[in-house]
């Protein structure tokens, strides 16, 4: 072998000893083990190259290699199950139809076995990218701090988690204004506000609803308790008057008894008289018996005035049991009176709720016949009241519904009837208007919403609203009318907000 050939074969088993370290480099972590024969083959290449010693580390690494084999292939098949499950879960939360087609591609993929571990990789690679694409699609949470927990369960998705605390906020919001005492209520809003995961979120719920179930609880406790005192009162009455009659009783036998006496006296006196022929024995025998039927008169007297007395006492106490259910029905009715009020009465704008307006109007349609006037009702509904929550916060938002509410009942006439409907919108019933006098009157309420001066922070706002307004034929389904108002509402929307729409109207 020449000088230079020698010098050619030297460098390449430089480059192969440099090509063989840096492949077992990429081989490191992979077993201890292997590992450990790794580093001696690394040695055995080093600046003096031993490819003796090498080839025999070379063969102790290929059986190595060849008996992990299997652990490869289970964690192959383990990587691609997860592959597959990662998958199917992004398929149940994204709702875009592009990225679901990219997911069944990958779970598909996930299902063939995998020819190399670079295959394994790529599908990985894939379904991170995938879920990237799919969490940058869902709207971001705005206002409501949400909190994440990266050790913790998959939650659930964000927009859903965002819904349920907005609804909780609303619902403690309203509860508070019927408790406004309430400390726990003010803890549940302030630990909603500042963010949940889903198990606070579930457990905020709880609590909440067992507040509520205590609330009716008491209701019913203290209802109880009162149909309990009347219930006794009643008995105790009863037994007053049971009491009475049959000391009447008593004394109607005791006078029956003593005017049988005196009857036995005055007929011995009849027969005395019939059969005396002497004037004096007459006189003495008369004068006795009438000493009788006197003590008999004077016991009587007696009786009677015992059982007049009996009576009279007895008659007192009836009364005052009498008084005493009178002021317990009327505390009773009051009570419930409050009651029937509460649950018909918005707490956040005092005016009606539905269930006033569904009474309201059940019995407005009883009592109407067929020559009556006409009846209408109108829809109204405030523009981009969300932004007004979002830009200035929800008090600023319930501090609106309150002024809008209070306008509008203020300009109906004495036999209109408002109610909230539930969130910005509000219900009018307007009795005898026709066509064009409901878009005159309804008119006349948009423009005066547009003339309060709100001002929330430094800002001066114009808020305004959405009329949609309509008719009662004859016999007409109040819910098949309220549809109809509400779907001109909305027809009032999509004309720009800001305006009335009715029946005869070509928007
Ligand atoms: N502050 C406050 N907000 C409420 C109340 N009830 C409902 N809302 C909010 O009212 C908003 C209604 O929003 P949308 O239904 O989108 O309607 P909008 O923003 O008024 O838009 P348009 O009706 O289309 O003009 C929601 O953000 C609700 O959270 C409440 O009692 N108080």
């Amino acid at each position: 072998m020449t000088n230079k050939q020698l010098q050619v074969l030297k460098q390449q088993h430089a480059l192969l000893a440099q090509f063989i370290i840096r492949l077992s480099l990429f081989y490191q972590g992979y077993s201890k083990a292997i590992d450990e024969e790794l580093q001696t083959l690394r040695g055995h290449l080093g600046s003096n190259a031993n490819f003796t010693l090498a080839h025999v580390s070379i063969n102790k690494l290929n059986a190595l290699l060849q008996e992990d084999g299997g652990v490869l292939r289970r964690f192959k098949t383990d990587t691609l199950q997860s592959v597959e499950g990662a998958a199917k879960a992004l398929l149940a939360t994204s709702g875009k139809a592009n990225a679901n087609t990219s997911i069944i591609d990958t779970i598909s993929q996930a299902r063939r076995p995998a020819e190399s571990l670079y295959d394994v990789t790529q599908l990985c690679v894939q379904t991170i990218t995938l879920y990237s694409q799919v969490t940058d699609t869902l709207p971001k949470p705005v206002g409501v701090a949400v909190k994440s927990h990266s050790n913790e369960p998959l939650q659930a998705p964000a927009t859903l988690l965002m819904a349920l605390q907005e609804e909780l906020v609303q619902l403690l919001d309203t509860y508070q204004k019927r408790l406004p005492d309430n400390t726990e209520l003010t803890i549940l809003k302030q630990k909603v506000v500042e963010g949940l995961n889903n198990d606070e979120l579930l457990n905020v719920c709880l609590t909440l609803l067992r507040l509520i179930v205590k609330d009716s609880m008491q209701e019913a406790i203290i209802s109880g308790k009162v149909i309990q005192s009347l219930h006794h009162s009643l008995s105790s009455l009863h037994q007053g008057l049971n009491k009475s009659i049959d000391q009447a009783h008593c004394t109607f036998a005791v006078q029956q008894d003593d005017n049988l006496a005196m009857r036995k006296e005055l007929i011995k006196l009849e027969n005395d008289v019939a059969r005396s022929d002497s004037f004096s024995a007459l006189k003495t025998q008369t004068q006795q018996q009438l000493k009788q039927v006197g003590s008999a008169l004077e016991k009587r007297e007696e009786n009677d005035r015992l059982a007049q007395q009996a009576l009279s006492g007895q008659l007192e106490a009836l009364k005052a049991q009498v008084a005493e259910l009178e002021s317990k029905t009327r505390y009773y009715r009051n009570r419930l009176a409050k009651q029937v009020a509460t649950s018909q009465t918005d707490p956040l704008t005092k005016l009606p709720n539905r269930q006033a307006y569904n009474e309201h109007l059940r019995k407005l349609l009883d009592n109407r016949n067929i020559n009556e006037q006409s009846l209408c009702l109108a829809v109204v509904d405030i523009d981009h009241f969300k932004s007004i929550n979002d830009r200035f916060g929800h008090s600023a938002g319930d501090k609106t519904l309150q002024v809008i509410g209070k306008q509008l009942s203020k300009a109906l006439d004495d036999n209109d009837f408002i109610a909230r409907w539930g969130g910005e919108e509000f219900v009018l019933i307007l009795p005898g208007l026709n066509a064009k006098s409901l878009k005159q009157k309804l008119e006349r309420l948009r423009t005066r919403l547009t003339e309060l001066p709100f001002k929330f922070k430094q800002d001066r706002l114009t808020i305004t609203a959405s009329f949609g307004g309509t008719c009662f034929s004859h016999g007409e389904d109040p819910d098949a009318v309220f549809e109809r108002a509400d779907s001109l509402l909305y027809q009032a929307k999509r004309a720009g907000r800001n305006c009335v729409v009715t029946d005869k109207d070509d928007v």
